[in-house]
């Protein structure tokens, strides 16, 4: 037991995940439990999965449920961090959606949702845990799951990719605005990862044979693959990074031709 500890970067820290239940925010959560941290889930429906993934590790879980759009849930996702594990170390701002549209007829209350999903909710929380943070005086880390949607567009993602690029540029604010209280905000950038949010999308052969083709790894991403990268940026290992993204696409980004 010890020889393993001795290689956890995470451990007895406390890290916030939202949007935990499935996908990329179940495998973040579960990773870091690996790494020894104990976590709190924010969740829309249930989280049932991802707590017994946890206490199968043998950490600390809690699930908190509620809208990240509403700013009432960002406080109670700390107040639930602090009751439960005395704190916050990590957060992970991850919980979003992508409901594929045109642009022309772009319903106003698509727009609408998916901003204050996807951007005003990172806001929220970010704001609500970086005072936190800033209180217990220990400094922290915190990733927003932005995207390579951050850098490239979509047709039918009009609405959905500035969000992207906006977290990557909330990061970038925070860290300016963060670090002389050693609080460090870098995001992640997946490529096309395999979860609901994109199952209808891919519904498609051509469209799936058209991305592992294009993809230089030669396969879409898993939602452990981005796990590691956010433990790293989350751990000490990464002490000195901050305003920074970390792109995991598989080589996707790069290849033009
Ligand atoms: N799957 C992909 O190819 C990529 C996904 N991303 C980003 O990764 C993040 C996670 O997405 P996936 O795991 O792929 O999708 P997913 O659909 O599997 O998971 C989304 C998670 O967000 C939660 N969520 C959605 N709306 C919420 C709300 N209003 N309040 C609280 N929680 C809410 C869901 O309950 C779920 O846990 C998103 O921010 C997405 O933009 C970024 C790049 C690529
Ligand atoms: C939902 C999409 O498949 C996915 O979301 C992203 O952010 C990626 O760029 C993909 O387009």
């Amino acid at each position: 037991m010890r020889e393993l500890e001795k290689h956890m970067l995470l451990k007895d820290k406390t890290v916030i995940v939202t949007g935990g239940s499935r996908g990329i925010g179940r495998a973040v959560a579960v990773a870091c439990a690996q790494h020894g941290a104990n976590v709190v889930v924010s969740h829309h429906s249930h989280a049932d999965e991802t707590i017994a993934d946890i206490q199968a590790l043998g950490r600390g879980v809690v699930a908190v449920k509620g809208d990240v759009a509403d700013p009432q849930t960002a406080q109670l996702l700390v107040q639930a961090a602090v009751e439960n594990f005395g704190g916050v170390d990590v957060l992970v701002s991850n919980a979003g959606i992508c409901p594929f549209h045109g642009f022309l007829d772009m319903p106003l209350e698509t727009f609408q949702r998916t901003m204050e999903v996807n951007l005003h909710g990172a806001f929220y929380v970010t704001q609500a845990v970086a005072n936190r943070m800033k209180d217990q005086g220990r400094g922290g880390a915190i990733i927003a799951i932005s995207s390579i949607s951050a850098l490239v567009g979509g047709e039918y993602q009009t609405h959905y990719t500035p969000t992207k690029a906006g977290v990557h540029s909330l990061m970038q604010s925070t860290a300016i605005a963060l670090g002389k209280y050693g609080i460090r905000c870098n995001s992640v950038m997946p490529g096309t990862i395999l979860t609901d949010i994109n199952k209808d999308d891919l519904s498609d052969p051509e469209k799936v044979a058209y991305f592992n083709k294009r993809i230089p790894l030669g396969r879409m991403g898993q939602p452990e693959d981005i796990g590691g990268a956010v433990v790293f940026l989350a751990s000490d290992m990464a002490a000195y990074v901050t305003g920074a993204s970390l792109l995991v696409d598989g080589g996707l980004f790069v290849n033009l031709q």
